[in-house]
């Protein structure tokens, strides 16, 4: 009976959407979710950049399939960065010729420069993806220069993915707090992501970098910076390190934003953002959205495949609280 009972809890929390009107309240957010929301997996970057032991090639390119068939429409592969600073990401150029390209699937990839951008281009790179900070020291850290100076950096990339034709999506890091500099201002995040819109960037990622954002701090950034850029213009990048990025997420969503950033059983953490823990769990960010009634076209189950396959390479359990609760259910 607790077995049967605990099933049909979860089923009816998987296939009884929120009614969207009839939940309409009187503050400024709004329960006119999104029908549909774009989750951008980036597992096989950010997920896996930190991992000390070095994840070999093909267990890279068989994840970035089983995600893709899970029904993932973008799967950010690797990043194009200094392999003295990311020795895990050093084979990028063999992860990207390796995988199958789907004429659906999108495989934006990091570059942090010209040399990077180059360099993904000749591997096949159909999308980049550069990335500054909102704040000055986290810059100084993960990229070795100012914000200005990244700024410039991204200005030569951007014209020249323009000249390639190469879709180029901007990321703002530490949108919320710094490892260094604590709470960031919301301004900052405007003004860089501002910045990264008008060189060309087509989607611009707001990255809680250390995850230290709650809603009551996701709320007047994302007001901020959506003075300045069109919300169909945002994404949101959530770190669980507080377990606080679905409530983040739940807001954001809440605000008009329909792109989410996250990671295959929440692994990750930024190599130069110390203390920092994984991404957002896909499966968790796919139950949540599933049971408000959005549509994501991803298949809980292959996703967990996918999950299943990585953390048994990894030796270790899985970082997302769905796809460990959904496992007991069926063990
Ligand atoms: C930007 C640099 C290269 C500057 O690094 P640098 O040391 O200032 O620059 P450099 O020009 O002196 O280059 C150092 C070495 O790297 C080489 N190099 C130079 N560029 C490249 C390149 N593109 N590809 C391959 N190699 C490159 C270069 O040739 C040289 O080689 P060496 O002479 O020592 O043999 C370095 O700081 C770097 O690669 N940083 C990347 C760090 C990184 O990937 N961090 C994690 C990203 S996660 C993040 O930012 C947050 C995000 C996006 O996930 C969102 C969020 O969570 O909030």
């Amino acid at each position: 009976f607790v077995y049967l009972s605990v099933c049909l809890t979860k089923l009816s929390l998987v296939s009884w959407p929120f009614s969207h009107n009839r939940l309409q309240n009187k503050h400024s957010v709004s329960w006119d979710l999104p029908r549909f929301v774009k989750v951008v997996e980036v597992g096989p970057r950010d997920g896996l950049q930190n991992e000390k032991n070095i994840v070999p090639t093909s267990v890279k390119i068989e994840l970035i399939h089983k995600l893709v068939a899970s029904g993932l429409s973008v799967v950010e592969a690797t990043s194009f960065v200094s392999p003295r600073w990311v020795p895990q990401l050093a084979d990028a150029k063999d992860v990207l010729e390796g995988i199958q390209h789907a004429p659906n699937v999108r495989f934006p990839v990091l570059t942090p420069n010209l040399r990077g951008f180059e360099a993904a281009v000749a591997a096949g790179a159909k999308e980049v993806a550069v990335f500054a900070s909102a704040s000055e020291s986290f810059s100084k850290s993960n990229i070795n220069c100012t914000i200005e100076e990244s700024l410039a950096r991204y200005r030569d990339v951007t014209s020249a993915a323009k000249k390639h034709g190469i879709r180029i999506r901007g990321y703002v890091s530490c949108v919320v707090g710094c490892p260094v500099e604590g709470a960031v201002h919301p301004s900052k995040v405007a003004y860089v992501a501002k910045e990264l819109y008008d060189m060309g960037c087509v989607e611009i990622s707001l990255g809680d970098t250390i995850g230290v954002g709650t809603p009551g701090r996701v709320v007047p950034m994302l007001e901020a910076v959506m003075a300045v850029v069109p919300a169909d213009k945002l994404a949101v990048h959530f770190h669980d390190t507080y377990g606080q990025a679905l409530a983040n997420i739940l807001v954001s969503l809440q605000m008009g934003i329909g792109v989410v950033d996250s990671s295959v059983s929440g692994l990750g953490g930024c190599p130069y953002a110390k203390g920092a823990t994984g991404n957002v769990a896909t499966e968790d960010v796919v139950y949540m959205l599933h049971g408000l009634g959005i549509e994501t076209n991803v298949d809980l189950g292959k996703l967990m495949d996918a999950g299943d396959y990585i953390c048994k390479h990894l030796d270790r359990p899985s970082g997302s609280k769905t796809a460990t609760a959904l496992c007991r259910l069926t063990a």
